[in-house]
């Protein structure tokens, strides 16, 4: 994640030699990114604190919601951590909060970024299994099965990660903490590579499986559109597409992150680059992962466009405060426009 200080020279004797040498600029993560967070982290905490207050009243009953509260639970930890990324990168925290940002904070970040990867890609699944075999049941589709296999996609990041934690133990000083990369070990920054690797394999393995579900969904939809256009019944076509807006989510937030984040990493890592294009790779890593972080503010626009029960849930309390207060105020108005199931 970013730095506290405009520029850095780090000494890591073991990992990273021309990352040793090479004054990291800042000038841009310093002023601008703490702002753009700071957005992202208010809206992310309204949004997904009225989320979450929704779908405490929803019950499990489908794996779709199932797997739509497990990615709430994992935004809202992702948004949590954003204010110690502020206050490191704006340097207005001190320079022991860059070394638990580097150690926990940005490893819980990415974690929840990578639950959310697979969640997203498990949602993508899930519609289309129903869409291409409304009436055959899969294990997959059984709730049981669903909570099983969300809870083994969190312990599965949270093992792989581990290691970035406990082997980021190199003494912290106010230099080496500007590099996260210096913090760690031999062994340490040969993990940090791996993971990143295993990482890139599986965004891109979610991506194109999705692109795969949703070019079948598309088919699908596009004939029972050809159908139902004759029967005058376009509202199908509305509905099942939809389910677009996942993949459209899940390419803007992501991929740019990943196209940048391979050449990031061999900058962390490989003996020789160019300081001024590893500079420009960590300008290039910060700009995309703010773009990833934006996912906690996007997450919410499916639960609305896609899940009944949490439009249902959010607009009946809409209903129910407006009656309030026409009870308590007679003389207020009551919108009469607005019904449960307005969407
Ligand atoms: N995909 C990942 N999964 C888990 N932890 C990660 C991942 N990528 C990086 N990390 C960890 O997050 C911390 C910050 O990494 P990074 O953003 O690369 O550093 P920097 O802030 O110096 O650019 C490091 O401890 C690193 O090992």
């Amino acid at each position: 994640m970013g730095d506290s200080a405009n520029t850095s020279a780090v000494g890591n004797s073991s990992g990273a030699p021309s990352s040793a040498q090479c004054h990291r600029d800042t000038t841009v993560t310093h002023l601008l990114f703490p702002v753009l967070y700071t957005l992202v982290f208010l809206l992310g905490l309204v949004l997904n604190s009225l989320a979450c207050w929704a779908f405490f009243h929803i019950p499990s009953t489908s794996t779709f919601i199932v797997y739509l509260k497990n990615i709430l639970v994992s935004d809202f930890v992702m948004t949590l951590m954003l204010p110690l990324k502020i206050l490191t990168d704006s340097g207005l925290g001190p320079w022991q909060l860059k070394a638990f940002v580097c150690r926990f904070s940005a490893v819980v970040f990415y974690d929840t970024m990578y639950i959310s990867i697979v969640l997203l890609g498990l949602i993508a699944f899930d519609r289309f299994l129903k869409i291409v075999r409304p009436f055959g049941k899969f294990w997959v589709q059984n709730l049981t099965s669903a909570k099983i296999l969300a809870s083994l996609v969190w312990l599965f990041f949270l093992v792989l990660s581990l290691p970035n934690m406990i082997l980021s133990n190199k003494t912290a000083t106010p230099q080496s903490v500007r590099k996260c990369a210096s913090l760690k070990s031999y062994l340490g920054l040969k993990w940090h590579e791996v993971v990143n690797y295993i990482c890139q394999f599986i965004f891109w393995t979610v991506l194109i499986l999705m692109l795969l579900f949703y070019v079948i969904i598309a088919k699908k939809v596009y004939e029972s559109y050809t159908k139902t256009q004759k029967k005058g019944n376009g509202s199908e076509k509305r509905i099942k597409g939809k389910v677009f807006i996942i993949f459209t989510v899940f390419f803007l937030c992501f991929a740019p992150f990943h196209f940048s984040r391979v050449p990031y990493t061999l900058s962390q890592t490989s003996a020789r680059m160019d300081c001024r294009l590893q500079n420009q790779l960590f300008v290039a890593k910060e700009s995309t992962l703010w773009l990833a972080a934006t996912n906690v503010c996007m997450d919410p626009l499916i639960y609305l466009f896609l899940c009944k029960p949490f439009v249902e849930k959010v607009l009946y309390s809409r209903v129910k405060a407006l009656q309030r207060t026409v009870q308590t105020n007679p003389k207020t108005e009551l919108d009469t426009r607005v019904s449960p199931t307005e969407s």
